[in-house]
């Protein structure tokens, strides 16, 4: 295929993808009006019924469709709860092209009107060119954009220019589990014949340039258990007698980070790669506006003053954040109790080359160390109770080419070559067990809002996203065709 030939080509689809910009507007908001949340047990049908959704649009392409069961789980309740089947899906076997497979998720995160949004979340509701809802850019926008790019080849009756397989789960966003199982039993089978596989489900580092990811960090999940007793005790009557669990976990929870950010855990920095000067130079390319990326994030003062300190922190270092005390008190108004059992949730991001072992043997001693110094008659308990590795990807694979190539061609621009300071422990799994090419391919924006209040993804980044799809099927064929022809010729010479 020619250039210019493809140029017309892309004009074509363009012009396809603009005219229905309606249609896949009205498809968004039928997905979104599924309350699809796979972290609240009561909503878990919902997720089950998004999936039935997600399968009869696939086979609505003309795609073959297998809903694989997982299963059921047990919550820490004791409940068990059936798992939402992941969908298998594949379209186009032609031995020409190149198999490209995607990941998706169609499962949300919890959200309620009243947490503040300015719109119920699950009416996909269009203001000044942005379309808010909850799933709109995390993830069901960017699943229904690369299926809408598909459905444009087959309306306008172009030939495919690769084969398609998808992988479209509903219980991203608590955990995913089951699916590296399943990965590993479909890697002799369906994954056998797939060339390369492509994750929309991460945003640009910026609100309006396109970027394209090669790394993510992964994240060491700890739980760090105080307790005194069976029984919260009355403050009046206990208080100033004992030792409190709460205090105990405060102060264990103190040690861990200075005011500066600096992680207090000893040895944790040891087996941080070191940043080579080829990557500060990379770094130097990057568009980052400080001022933007502080207002997207709401808050007065970052930790740091210069863009390569913050991306740095962001995506080469460990970082470890606080989430959460289970069993304190945390509702309005007084309640002069000491509980007796608190759970303290932290975690530790991870990035080359830290070993998930180490680094939990160093939390333990850690805070094993701070305890015995409190001469506490508590009971401590540590348990990591989930490690993700980090990821990294070769920015030289003809995946990120092509996708450099469409994005150009699609926004007049050069992407940001980007890491993602957040785990996306799919990538890394792809990676380890098909051993195929993993690339990440975002197409909202750093203001989306993912998790967040007022989700959102843009009717812009929506509808040039759906192109941008388009025009990396196209150029991931032309790509892998020439690359094929070469290592053919120098077969047979
Ligand atoms: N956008 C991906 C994302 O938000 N991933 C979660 C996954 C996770 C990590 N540890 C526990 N869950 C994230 O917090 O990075
Ligand atoms: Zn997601
Ligand atoms: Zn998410």
């Amino acid at each position: 295929m020619s250039r210019s030939s493809s140029s017309a080509l892309e004009m074509e689809i363009f012009q396809y993808i603009d005219a229905h910009q309606s249609d896949f507007i009205k498809d968004l908001k039928e997905w979104v009006a599924v309350e699809s949340d796979s972290v609240q047990p009561h909503l878990r049908k919902e997720v089950i019924r998004m999936m039935a959704l997600a399968a009869d649009r696939l086979a609505a392409l003309g795609a073959t469709v297998h809903l694989v069961n997982l299963g059921s789980h047990q919550l820490p309740d004791g409940q068990v709860l059936p798992l939402p089947s992941v969908i298998l899906g594949e379209l186009g076997k032609d031995p020409q092209n190149p198999t490209v497979c995607f990941y998706g998720h169609v499962d949300v995160q919890p959200a309620k009107k009243e947490d503040g949004w300015n719109s119920d979340p699950y009416t996909l509701t269009e203001i000044d060119g942005n379309l808010y809802g909850r799933g709109a850019t995390d993830n069901k926008g960017p699943v229904l954009a690369w299926i809408n790019a598909v459905e444009t080849f087959r309306a306008l009756k172009l030939a495919m220019p690769v084969n398609f397989k998808f992988v479209i789960e509903g219980m991203e966003e608590a955990g995913s589990l089951g699916l590296e199982k399943l990965l590993e039993e479909e890697n002799q089978s369906f994954f056998s014949d797939v060339d390369y596989i492509v994750i929309s489900d991460n945003l640009w580092l910026s609100n309006k340039k396109p970027a394209l990811t090669y790394g993510s960090r992964g994240n060491a999940c700890f739980f760090v258990e105080v307790e005194c007793g069976s029984k919260d005790l009355h403050s009046g009557t206990f208080g100033g007698i004992i030792h409190e669990p709460l205090l105990d976990l405060i102060a264990l929870l103190d040690s861990l980070v200075d005011s500066t950010g600096r992680i207090q855990i000893p040895g944790i920095y040891d087996s941080v790669a070191a940043v080579t000067e080829e990557e500060r130079k990379l770094y130097e390319l990057i568009e980052f506006d400080l001022e933007e990326h502080r207002i997207n994030c709401g808050v007065k003062k970052f930790l740091y003053s210069t863009k390569e300190e913050i991306l740095l922190h962001l995506w080469r270092y460990p970082s470890l954040s606080v989430h959460g005390i289970e069993g304190a008190f945390h509702e309005p108004g007084i309640k002069t109790v000491i509980p007796a059992k608190v759970i303290g949730k932290f975690s530790i991001r991870q990035v080359p080359h830290m070993d998930l072992s180490v680094v939990k043997k160093q939390v333990v001693e850690h805070l094993e160390g701070v305890f015995s110094k409190r001469n506490s008659p508590n009971k401590l308990k540590v348990s990591m109770p989930l490690g993700a590795k980090p990821w990294l990807a070769d920015v030289n694979d003809l995946l990120y080419k092509a996708a450099r190539r469409a994005i150009k061609t699609v926004f007049g621009e050069d992407p940001d070559f980007i890491r993602d300071g957040s785990t996306v422990p799919i990538a890394r799994m792809f990676q380890s067990i098909t051993q195929k090419s993993v690339m990440m391919l975002p197409i909202g924006a750093a203001d989306d809002g993912e998790h967040s209040q007022n989700e959102k993804i843009s009717r812009h980044n929506y509808i040039e996203g759906t192109k941008l799809f388009a025009a990396f099927f196209l150029e991931i064929s032309k790509l892998h065709q020439t690359l094929h022809e070469t290592s053919h010729r120098e077969t047979i010479n």
